[in-house]
């Protein structure tokens, strides 16, 4: 009997992939995971979240007496390698995201022999399928997310039987020595804030509709909060869960009493109008979804942009921010806008730069969900914050920080997060806890700059 390989391309689970049920209905199935070191060398911080999956995979795959085949390498050779060498006659995949990275595949899989399968990823709905009345995509959030409510979400697909092939290929190790080597900070730094898997996905899932969810309207957005949100952002990049499954789940919690499963289903939508978006401009995270936006007086990196990377604007909820995810390879979501703001608009600098810095660092980077939140930052997306709204950091953390809970943590010198954060650090930074960075621009004289430069840019 002919196998099939289902290659598992950021799709870390066996729960809801329609790859994986593909290639099982036709035969015994071969699981391959390819690490290719340009995906590292793009994205490490996203790599070695995967990396760190992956051992969870094999276990998961042990249970079902089938094994994980890991094959480090340039992705289009190694595909067609493996098929040659097992005899595959097919390859199961799904398709990938920004769709643009499929080219090239089916050609390598044939040269090796199969035939390449592209399965839809396990989103809220397949793409393109919402619509408006005039049949264009939405570009307003709140339409579309009333248009995904009256759609029956698909249910989530069951982990299915899987059949053994007669032999198995040979396996590298999980490890993803490229990813380790792009860090820009040490590898365990940010592995001891990370929970990997499939299982812990659905735990964390389960626990927070256990308890937070009933507090998510008002607790969301206070970034001291270790619960507020489900953390499940990295889980979701690097698909240990669909959103389907969460969707689900979400609604059986809603129908049991549980309030605040509205709004967190809410925000799971964001990520799928983020995805429609991107679908539709692939272009997204490169150029201004609003064309004109690309004649706005952005300055490219500059010593200023460096200083915020290195979390030392010396205003402080920024600085917390980028040490958060420095160390952690998250932040909170309204930091996240904090952050963007105060570069795009205090420091004048173009939002591409902080969009870089996010995709290497972040492990929940998502092409789509980056990109839209830039341009939403910046001012320049659909639906977008108007760049006239600045946010001053100061009256954000006084709101959403009121006693510097968030801030003391990953500033004030001994406290644990500025400790690790030191410890994280390139010595090439030269951290030094005890000094406050003096900021380049006052914030109200940053925010009058930002303004005039919008108007000028208007007339
Ligand atoms: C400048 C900027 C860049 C961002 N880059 C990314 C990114 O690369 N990857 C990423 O997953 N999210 C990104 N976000 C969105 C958001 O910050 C994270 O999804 C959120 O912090 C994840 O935490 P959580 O899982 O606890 O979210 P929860 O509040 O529990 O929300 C549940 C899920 O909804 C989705 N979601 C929530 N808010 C958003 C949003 N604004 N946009 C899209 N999806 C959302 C996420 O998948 C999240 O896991 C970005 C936001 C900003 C402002």
């Amino acid at each position: 009997m002919m196998v099939a390989i289902c290659w598992f391309r950021r799709v870390l689970r066996l729960d809801d992939h329609p790859a994986l049920v593909a290639a099982a209905s036709s035969g015994p199935v071969i699981p391959l995971v390819i690490l290719d070191p340009a995906e590292a060398e793009a994205h490490p911080a996203s790599a070695q979240r995967q990396a760190l999956s992956l051992p969870r995979l094999q276990t998961a795959l042990h249970r079902h007496n089938s094994r994980l085949i890991v094959r480090r390498g340039d992705t289009a050779e190694v595909l067609e390698h493996v098929a040659r060498q097992t005899g595959a006659d097919a390859v199961h995949t799904t398709e990938g995201f920004p769709f643009a990275s499929d080219h090239g595949l089916k050609a390598a899989a044939e040269r090796g022999g199969a035939t390449l399968h592209l399965h839809p990823l396990a989103d809220l709905v397949p793409r393109g399928s919402v619509r408006t009345q005039e049949g264009g995509i939405y570009k307003v959030f709140t339409p579309f997310w009333r248009a995904v409510r009256a759609v029956d979400i698909d249910r989530p697909l069951d982990p299915p039987t899987l059949h053994l092939p007669q032999s198995w290929p040979d396996s590298d190790e999980t490890d993803w020595p490229e990813a380790r080597s792009a860090m820009s900070r040490g590898w365990d730094v940010v592995a001891g804030h990370i929970d990997a898997g499939e299982d812990a996905a659905r735990d964390r899932l389960d626990t927070f509709l256990e308890g937070p969810v009933a507090d998510y309207g008002t607790h969301r957005d206070q970034p001291w909060r270790t619960s507020g949100t489900s953390g499940l952002s990295d889980a979701l990049a690097v698909g240990e869960i669909s959103a389907r499954r969460i969707w689900h789940v979400g609604l059986a919690a809603r129908e049991n009493g549980r309030q605040g499963v509205e709004d967190f289903l809410r925000e799971v939508a964001w990520r799928e109008f983020a995805r429609e978006l991107f679908h539709e401009s692939p272009d997204m995270d490169h150029t201004c979804w609003r064309k004109e936006w690309n004649d706005f007086p952005w300055k490219q990196d500059n010593n200023e942009a460096e200083d915020w990377r290195r979390a030392r604007t010396g205003v402080p909820m920024v600085d917390a921010g980028l040490r958060e995810l420095f160390v952690t390879g998250r932040m909170h979501n309204r930091v996240r806008m904090v952050v963007g703001s105060y570069l795009t608009k205090h420091l004048l600098t173009d939002w591409r730069v902080g969009l870089d810095w996010f995709a290497r660092t972040l492990t929940d980077w998502d092409a789509a969900s980056n990109a839209m939140n830039w341009q939403w930052v910046a001012g320049c997306g659909p639906d977008a914050s108007p760049y006239f709204r600045v946010f001053n950091p100061d009256t954000q953390a006084q709101k959403f920080d009121a006693k510097a809970r968030y801030r003391d943590h990953w500033l004030k010198p001994g406290a644990p997060g500025a400790s690790s954060f030191a410890k994280a650090a390139p010595r090439s930074w030269n951290i030094d806890l005890q000094r406050m960075a003096v900021p380049a621009i006052s914030l109200s004289q940053g925010r009058a700059r930002a303004l005039t430069a919008y108007e000028d840019f208007k007339e």
